[in-house]
């Protein structure tokens, strides 16, 4: 088993999914409401149309804005080795920190946080910290309607809860990626959804000078 897999089944109030095809864990309650409205409000105020890994050409295909945390912020700091812990990942080894927000029609259409295998993106990062290992997120809010994240693979649909955590694990035991990690950030029916990313990487991300 996955050693981040056997860390996260020991977390009192860990749900794990009942299913071979994927490791997928939720724990309610991983940041509290201040922190919640806290990272929010910096999504506001720092937030531009979000990008596409292995672009498939499609406009439509992510429609929500991100936000770039610095990692000069406390906050985001103690936030960010938060996610490491919970994880039991040597701090260093994962992404910045971001923010997504999707307005009412926004959505991340169904796709893998996974590099592609023989992309130009994985080509690109085999040079730094690799393929993505796991993706951590955790909704800030629940909108008033739709924002859900379907896993289509395992017929699996989660509701945005404030401060609940979404954990899984993107590569197989053998370390090639699960395509059953397909999921889709479904459209936003009404209100606003904010959640907050982590891509956690095979090897340690290179620190800007
Ligand atoms: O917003 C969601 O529910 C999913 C987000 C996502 O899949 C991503 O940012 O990679
Ligand atoms: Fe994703």
């Amino acid at each position: 088993m996955n050693q981040t897999s056997e860390i996260l089944r020991a977390v009192p109030g860990m749900q794990r999914t009942p299913t071979p095809k994927l490791e997928l864990f939720r724990l309610r309650g991983f940041l509290d409401a201040d922190e919640c409205e806290r990272l929010m409000q910096m999504i506001d105020a720092n937030r531009q149309p979000s990008t596409q890994s292995d672009d498939n050409g499609d406009p439509t295909y992510r429609t929500s804005e991100t936000c770039y945390f610095g990692s000069g912020d406390a906050f985001i700091a103690e936030v960010d080795r938060k996610l490491h812990d919970l994880l039991g990942i040597p701090e260093g080894f994962s992404e910045p920190l971001q923010g997504q927000r999707y307005e009412v029609g926004q959505e991340f259409k169904n796709h893998t946080d996974y590099f592609e295998p023989g992309g130009a993106d994985l080509q690109k990062r085999n040079q730094t910290a690799g393929q993505r290992t796991w993706t951590a997120m955790v909704y800030l809010n629940a909108p008033e309607a739709g924002g859900a994240t379907r896993f289509k693979a395992i017929k699996k649909t989660v509701v945005p809860e404030r401060g609940a955590l979404l954990a899984w694990n993107n590569l197989k035991p053998d370390g090639s990626p699960n395509f059953s990690t397909l999921h889709h950030g479904m459209k936003v029916r009404a209100g606003t959804k904010y959640v907050i990313t982590k891509w956690f990487t095979e090897r340690p991300w290179p620190r800007s000078a």
